[in-house]
């Protein structure tokens, strides 16, 4: 089959940011060059998010993750577009049935990266950081109480711009995006053993119409397995927590040597007073349902208040 339907192009909605519009031309491409499509084949559909629209709020205030996808929920629902692309990390873990994540794309460099600074402990002392991440903000705190946290909203060019502009002294952006973004030398990747990354931190999500066997079926020619199988374990991780994009949350799930998955998460206190982390093999005894209820478990009342797992 040389095209995707015999009368019109696939037409792929995303959001209208410079990320979001790079990571639908990765997409694009992928389902080019694994069906010989030519360019014609695929329309991009770039629709403005509400969550785009609101830049003075933090995010979490507003309503959370649905900002990003509702748009493009109801034009696929609608049938004005066949599928959409996610940065994984924005979609709820609990998606409208009728839809289904077909394929994710490899993932990229699931790592943090500081701008502003070439570490965490270079930080001047009372160094201000402009975050939106709940996540990023106990994870920094943790690790330096001394800092000072504002809030930095925005795409990732808008939030550069403003550390340009003197409004913090340094920020943490996914070097995913960084990468996608052409800007590999933007600032300096924090290991993974001091920042794990938010769940789903570099992974790009194709979502269809669950009933729409056709385009399911083209979509998922271009799944990557593992990086499916890590972010489904991450996920599964933050739904049995209760966990939305308000709380502060880590997670990475990595394929070992011998193909067992290790899963690592971590849960905090918004002022990261407290932690309690994860850090296991998955196996069938052992799901991310069972570590997730064992974290509670162990997390003081200012942790497990946060989440409603
Ligand atoms: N919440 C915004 C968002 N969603 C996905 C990415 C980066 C790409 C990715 O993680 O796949 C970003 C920007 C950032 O966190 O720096």
């Amino acid at each position: 089959m040389n095209q995707p339907f015999s009368d019109r192009p696939l037409r792929l909605g995303t959001r209208a940011s410079p990320l979001a519009m790079r990571q639908a031309e990765m997409a694009r491409d992928a389902l080019l060059a694994a069906h010989g499509w030519s360019a014609d084949a695929i329309e991009l559909v770039p629709m403005v998010a509400s969550g785009d629209k609101i830049q003075d709020r933090a995010l979490a205030e507003v309503g959370g993750k649905a900002l990003w996808t509702r748009e493009l929920d109801r034009a696929l629902a609608d049938g004005d577009i066949d599928l959409s692309v996610h940065s994984m990390k924005d979609v709820e873990t609990i998606r409208p049935t009728r839809f289904g994540i077909a394929a994710m794309l490899p993932r990229a460099d699931v790592r943090d990266r500081l701008v502003g600074a070439s570490s965490i402990d270079a930080l001047p002392h009372g160094a201000t950081i402009g975050t939106s991440s709940p996540r990023r903000s106990a994870q920094l705190l943790r690790l330096r109480p001394d800092l000072k946290l504002t809030l930095l909203r925005g795409n990732v060019g808008t939030r550069l711009g403003k550390i340009a502009a003197g409004d913090a002294d340094a920020t943490l952006l996914a070097a995913a995006g960084l990468d996608r973004l052409g800007m590999h030398d933007t600032g300096h990747a924090i290991p993974l053993d001091i920042m794990l990354p938010a769940p789903s931190q570099g992974a790009v999500g194709l979502e269809v119409r669950a009933d729409d066997a056709h385009v399911r079926a083209l979509v998922c020619a271009v799944d990557d397995q593992a990086t499916r199988r890590c972010v489904e374990a991450e996920r599964a991780l933050l739904a049995a927590l209760g966990g939305d994009c308000r709380s502060p949350i880590a997670a990475l799930a990595t394929i070992e040597a011998d193909g067992a998955m290790r899963l690592r998460g971590e849960i905090y206190a918004m002022d990261g007073s407290d932690v309690v982390r994860t850090d296991a093999l998955i196996s069938d005894a052992l799901t991310p349902a069972v570590l997730a209820h064992d974290m509670l478990d162990r997390a003081a009342p200012a942790v497990r208040r946060l989440f409603a797992g």
